[in-house]
């Protein structure tokens, strides 16, 4: 475990309460600095209360949080000039030029005329707005929108970054291209929190924690929580696998079975020690047919790690917040 001159972020037993919902529930959190942290979970599950509690936008219920050394929420206000925050909504001005945007938040910052000139030149040349700098926000594309999002939550060269689902609305290449500056800032290290629905994300992240309904039910490195996995992974090829899908659902050592193209994905409990002569037995009643090469164990994946640990899948948590959100 890392000191706390190691942490950017320490919070221990910390709950939030809404009336009758507690949604975020003894929470255990520690970012080492100069770290991106992933953070996973369902629509819903307590990512931006626990977010907008850490930077000290909301006061805990209980428990004790420590971030850059300052405890919060009682010196959120000198935080404040030390993260950065991008939130999921597009949060600038529509009708404000990229350079008005950017000068907006200097003068916030209380920047100087040539230190904010400085500073936005060198934004909009790393995250490459260069060409749009007097077009107005509310006319960039998704990618160039999220650009001019990090370039403003960096512009007081924070320490710190909290970004909320900050992808959502970009495309792989673009998604690919943010992480790489994503990388950029912590290898100058910039310690980052980042929440995201993407598994090719969460496996890029040092230490990640799945949430869920408030509770964080994993936390650490992907490689190691993918090692500790309770579970089998099988992928069945074969015909009627609808079918199969919904038989195999009445068994308890099957949490998820899920289809893949021609393939059925399904998470076996470790506590059957062959899980392919298992399964083969189990499917017999709905796939006779079935031969043993059709059943192979794989290596699992951070989703049927995310499955087994809320029970959902990234792909319909994503749907879930599309129409919720
Ligand atoms: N100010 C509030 N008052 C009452 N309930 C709230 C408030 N803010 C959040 N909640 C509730 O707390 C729960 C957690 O919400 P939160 O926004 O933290 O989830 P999330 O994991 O960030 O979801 P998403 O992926 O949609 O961002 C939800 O049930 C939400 O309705």
């Amino acid at each position: 475990m890392p000191s706390n001159a190691e942490l950017a972020i320490d919070a221990r037993g910390v709950d939030k309460q809404f009336g009758k919902l507690r949604a975020v529930a003894e929470l255990d959190l520690q970012v080492q600095k100069g770290h991106i942290y992933g953070f996973l979970g369902p629509n819903g599950c307590g990512k931006s209360t626990t977010i907008r509690m850490l930077t000290g936008l909301l006061t805990p219920t209980r428990g004790e949080i420590n971030v850059l050394g300052m405890a919060i929420p009682q010196q959120a206000e000198a935080l404040r000039r030390h993260i950065g925050y991008m939130t999921q909504k597009f949060s600038l001005y529509e009708d404000l030029s990229v350079r008005e945007n950017l000068q907006f938040i200097a003068d916030i910052y209380g920047l100087g005329v040539r230190e904010s000139k400085r500073k936005i030149d060198e934004l909009t040349a790393t995250y490459h707005l260069d060409a749009q700098r007097q077009q107005l926000a509310g006319t960039l594309s998704g990618g160039q929108k999220q650009r001019l999002g990090l370039a403003c939550a960096c512009i007081n060269e924070p320490e710190l970054l909290f970004l909320d689902e900050p992808t959502s609305a970009v495309d792989p290449q673009n998604r690919r291209d943010f992480w790489e500056q994503l990388f950029d800032l912590s290898d100058r290290g910039t310690s980052i929190l980042v929440t995201t629905h993407y598994m090719d994300e969460a496996q890029r992240c040092h230490q990640l924690a799945i949430m869920e309904s408030g509770h964080i039910r994993a936390k650490g490195n992907p490689q190691a929580l993918l090692e500790a996995m309770p579970l089998h992974v099988i992928e069945i090829a074969g015909h009627r696998l609808r079918q199969l899908k919904s038989h195999l659902g009445q068994f308890s050592e099957i949490p998820s079975a899920a289809q893949l193209g021609d393939r059925l994905r399904v998470l076996v409990d470790k506590k059957i020690d062959a899980p392919i002569p298992w399964l083969l037995e189990k499917s017999r009643a709905v796939a006779g047919q079935l031969t043993p090469p059709q059943l192979t164990q794989v290596a699992p994946n951070l989703e049927d790690l995310f499955v087994s640990v809320t029970g959902k899948g990234l792909e319909a948590s994503r749907e879930a917040e599309d129409v919720t959100g």
